[in-house]
């Protein structure tokens, strides 16, 4: 069901998260993921210099007409998230749009993720434009997978940091166009400082060890109530 007298605040808002998309957020969902197949598709392209030639003349002419629409303005949108005004389209607009989750961006497998129990879940299936090694995912973009996944073990708590320091072991090597599994845990918090853990898996092999210390920029981290009960699960 699409809410559309529900209003959001910018704190209610989860990384890779949205409301009931509305038709309008589900066509640029389609949209981005057309885009993001014809980046695959581009990679190499054995065409020849006339056929580039066009295709360079209607991607131009793609880009030009979008320009004539406009975009949406993101500080407006940011304006009324932050006054607890904002659409469940403005929190499409902002999380939709977001580096490798946002589900509308070009530049997203996308990677999908979300709390299961005192663990925060993922998985991505990643195209040639991620590759590093060959047939490998890049590094670098394992990092970037692991500093949002492991910023969402935050959905836990009251406050937002940002990362302070995230440590990275590589174990094998992550191949390209098969699915991979993410899993994130809270290990502590210490005042300012949240300790958590991140791993990545594909087909039931570890690729991937991580460990992260996020930083509240002010105030001490603590449990949502609705997680008091991780209490428990958190490692002393
Ligand atoms: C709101 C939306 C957020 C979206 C985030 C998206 C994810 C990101 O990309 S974040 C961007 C990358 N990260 C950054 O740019 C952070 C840059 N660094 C900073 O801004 C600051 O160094 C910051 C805020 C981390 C710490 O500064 P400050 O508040 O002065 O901390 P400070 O008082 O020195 O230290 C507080 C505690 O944290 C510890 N600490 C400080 N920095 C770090 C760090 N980098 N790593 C580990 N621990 C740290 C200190 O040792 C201290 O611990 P203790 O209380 O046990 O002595």
């Amino acid at each position: 069901m699409i809410m559309t007298d529900t209003f959001y605040h910018f704190r209610d808002i989860r990384v890779a998260e949205t409301p009931a998309p509305s038709p309008r957020a589900e066509l640029h969902r389609e949209l981005g993921r057309t885009l993001a197949e014809l980046n695959e598709q581009v990679l190499r392209l054995d065409a020849s210099d006339d056929q580039l030639r066009d295709y360079i003349q209607q991607a131009r002419e793609l880009k030009a007409a979008m320009a004539e629409q406009g975009q949406r303005d993101y500080g407006t949108t940011l304006r009324r998230l932050l006054d607890g005004e904002g659409t469940g389209d403005d929190v499409t607009d902002l999380v939709d749009f977001e580096i490798l989750t946002g589900k509308a961006s070009p530049l997203s497998p996308p990677l999908e993720l979300w709390l299961e129990g005192d663990k925060v879940k993922g998985r991505g299936i990643f195209g040639l434009a991620f590759q590093g090694p060959p047939g490998r995912l890049h590094g670098g973009v394992i990092g970037l997978a692991l500093d949002i996944l492991l910023a969402k073990t935050q959905d836990f708590v009251e406050q937002i940091g940002v990362t302070g320091t995230l440590k990275i072991r590589y174990l094998a090597g992550t191949p390209l166009h098969k699915p991979v599994e993410f899993e994130a845990r809270l290990i502590r918090m210490e005042g300012r400082k949240l300790i958590c853990e991140g791993s990545v898996w594909v087909e039931g092999q570890q690729t991937v060890a991580a460990e992260g210390i996020w930083i509240s920029p002010r105030g001490d981290y603590r449990l949502k109530p609705e997680y008091a009960e991780l209490e428990a699960a958190i490692r002393a």
